[in-house]
């Protein structure tokens, strides 16, 4: 791939690429399974179903242990409750987090926050792990009318950045993130700890494939 242009702004994901949520996402898809009578999840359909948004997570849980598609209101009404409780009780930062975000930092760009996680759990994730304070902007699943892999957030999100596509970096873990970043026209850079629905990130085209955000010191002027 060609060498990136220079960065203007940054768009990073959250789950997978900052902190490791699955432990998270188990824990509150089986209290929203038991309250309905149901069987949990295991930790391997969780790192595979990941990534597109809670409802989509809830209506894809339903379907694997047999529930009624009717029961989806209920479910998503005990899910938000549980994991505004125990959001991030289940979730560590990953080892070069917080590096690789001074260093994002020390480039003086808007950097924002673009998940397809509820904008309320990013918001309070963010809080309790202390990365708020990196962000500009953060912007949640809800808060588009479309989700990644649709280029609408990362659209949306360089317009309120005031930065153009092409000069915005989409820091991710999975196809969703490169996808969308391809369709906006934005460059991606991918990290090999997330959750890329099971399959090898290295498949997917990006600037660099990185194990630690802090490896982004290469792509990065000195
Ligand atoms: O589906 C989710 O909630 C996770 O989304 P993210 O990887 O865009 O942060
Ligand atoms: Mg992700």
């Amino acid at each position: 791939m060609s060498a990136p242009s220079r960065p203007l702004a940054f768009l990073v994901d959250l789950d997978g690429t900052l902190v490791d949520t699955a432990g998270d996402f188990v824990a509150v898809l089986a209290l929203t399974l038991a309250d309905l009578g149901l069987p949990a999840v295991s930790r391997a359909w969780v790192l595979q179903a990941v990534g597109r948004g809670s409802e989509q997570l809830i209506r894809a849980a339903l379907r694997e242990v047999g529930g009624d598609a009717a029961l989806y209101e209920p479910a998503w009404a005990r899910y938000q409750a549980h994991y505004l409780r125990i959001n991030g009780q289940a979730s560590e930062i990953f080892p070069g987090t917080r590096e690789g975000l001074d260093l994002l930092k020390s480039q003086g760009l808007p950097m924002a926050c673009l998940t397809n996680k509820p904008a309320r759990f990013a918001r309070d994730l963010l809080a309790a792990k202390g990365l708020a304070g990196y962000f500009d902007r953060v912007f949640g699943g809800d808060d588009f009318e479309r989700k990644k892999p649709d280029p609408l957030p990362l659209l949306k999100t360089c317009e309120a950045l005031g930065v153009a596509p092409p000069s915005a970096w989409m820091i991710g873990d999975s196809s969703n993130d490169a996808q969308a970043a391809h369709a906006a026209g934005c460059p991606v850079v991918l990290l090999r700890h997330g959750y890329n629905h099971g399959e090898p990130i290295d498949a997917v085209p990006a600037l660099a494939h990185l194990d630690r955000l802090d490896q982004i010191r290469r792509l990065l002027a000195p």
